[in-house]
């Protein structure tokens, strides 16, 4: 759905704001003429003071940016507004093989540890504070040096840090209204404050250029810097993704590839830290500490569980059954609690067998471990993953190569075939392992493997 003409209201996606105040949208300039009468007066009053209160807000949020327009060279994807609360993300329009690079982008914004004398700039840059600050100048800097429309691209990402809180109330409570009618222009107000709207949303701060780096940037390649990549950024989290962010050295790009085969109309997540060995609760403090928001993906879902824990708590005399508990939430919310806990139950147990399989004596007790471990990542719907099962892979290549087993040449094979689909047939990773194809390798040529030096 796209926002609607304010006089005829027919909807379309290449709405013209009214240039002066830029508060209505028009679908042709016969419209826009007959609604000047009534706006004229309104629009005169009000243009001047929007837009300084909007260059006062950094331009507040990349008006005009059309999120589709941005994923047009891309056909895999369509970018539309997902579930409420997630703001946007990228929907698969086609059926999508695993392996497949989806979409390959550029930094529009990039700071380096050089600059900021970090050797090491992704895991110091929060540290020092007189870094900090230096950093902070540096993301200014950078970004007045950029074309309006790179800045309006900036603009228009998530700010999770400054205080998108507000704007989301704001927004919410405007669609509660009826003021915004569709979910579409929901999601084109969350980029683009009505300018009625800019000065409550101003006086909290609302989005910066900062703000939006630090909620969105990732780490480029292995250079020691970290970029905004404007079309990389639009991918939501999911603690069961089907999809993965990766540096790709033959394109120097960062790309989302997907991990497993994608169906068109499935939403392509990837995930924004390592959630698998996480029970939801952890997760949670993750996201929100991080990226300022509470998980909704599959594997966090269970509406109102919070709240009935503590109706629980309040009442449990310590004689409750199972049966009693039921009655008293009903069955529906039962059902999630027990998902919700078996999930988490799957997740530590995932946890503590991978630290196990670290000090396993035997081929045996891997082979068992691994076992466990792939039938509990099924049910949380990690597997079918690439990464997992190369990771699999290796670790069964090591436990044959180190205690002789019989079975190196079908494992070797397994990974070769996934780092095939990972990283491409010339890379020296893949090559390095289809060397192991013809002969069995050494215990150190799998160890350095397995720690990048390959
Ligand atoms: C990198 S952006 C992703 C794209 C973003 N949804 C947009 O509209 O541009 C990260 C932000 O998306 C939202 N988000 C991402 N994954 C989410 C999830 N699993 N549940 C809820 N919100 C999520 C949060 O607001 C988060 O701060």
């Amino acid at each position: 759905m796209s926002p609607s003409c304010a006089v005829c209201e027919k909807a379309g996606d290449k709405m013209k704001l009214c240039g002066q105040c830029k508060d209505r949208c028009y679908c042709s300039p016969e419209c826009q003429r007959l609604d000047w009468k009534t706006h004229k007066t309104w629009c005169q009053k009000n243009a001047g003071k929007i837009d300084q209160r909007v260059n006062q807000t950094l331009k507040v949020v990349g008006k005009g940016i059309d999120p589709a327009e941005l994923f047009a060279e891309h056909p895999c994807c369509k970018y539309v507004a997902v579930i409420d609360g997630k703001g946007a993300g990228v929907i698969a329009s086609d059926f999508i093989p695993a392996g497949e690079i989806i979409v390959r982008d550029q930094h529009i914004l990039c700071i380096t540890g050089d600059e900021l004398g970090l050797s090491d700039i992704w895991s110091e840059s929060n540290k020092p504070p007189a870094k900090f600050d230096r950093q902070h100048e540096l993301i200014k800097e950078k970004f007045e040096r950029l074309s309006e429309s790179d800045q309006a691209k900036v603009l228009s990402l998530e700010d999770m840090q400054t205080n998108n809180k507000l704007t989301r109330a704001i927004v919410d409570r405007l669609f509660k209204e009826g003021a915004i009618k569709s979910s579409w222009e929901k999601l084109y107000t969350l980029t683009s404050v009505p300018s009625a709207h800019v000065s409550e949303v101003q006086d909290a701060g609302y989005k910066s250029p900062e703000g939006v780096f630090k909620t969105n940037s990732l780490p480029v390649g292995d250079s020691n810097s970290v970029g905004l990549f404007p079309l990389i950024s639009r991918f939501n989290h999911s603690c069961c993704p089907n999809a993965s962010y990766r540096w790709n050295h033959d394109v120097q790009s960062q790309v989302v590839q997907a991990m497993r085969d994608i169906q068109a109309g499935e939403e392509i997540c990837v995930t924004y830290f390592h959630a698998n060995f996480m029970t939801s609760d952890t997760r949670q403090k993750r996201t929100m500490m991080g990226w300022g928001f509470k998980c909704q993906c599959e594997a966090c879902e269970c509406p109102g569980l919070q709240e009935v824990r503590e109706l629980v708590r309040s009442m449990d005399d310590g004689n409750m059954t199972d049966d009693d508990m039921t009655a008293l939430i009903g069955a529906e919310k039962m059902a999630l609690i027990e998902k919700s806990i078996a999930t988490n139950e799957r997740r530590q147990r995932l946890a503590a067998l991978n630290t196990r399989l670290n000090t396993a004596s035997s081929l045996r007790m891997v082979k068992q471990i691994v076992e466990e471990m792939e039938g509990l990542y099924c049910k949380e719907k990690i597997l079918p993953h690439l990464l997992v099962e190369s990771q699999i892979a290796l670790d069964l290549i090591q436990a044959h190569v180190g205690f002789g087993g019989p079975e190196v040449a079908k494992w070797c094979q397994a990974l070769y075939d996934k780092e095939r689909l990972l990283e491409g047939e010339t890379h020296p990773k893949t090559r390095k392992v289809k060397q192991w194809l013809s002969r069995t390798p050494s215990v150190m040529e799998v160890v350095n493997y397995a720690n990048g030096n390959w």
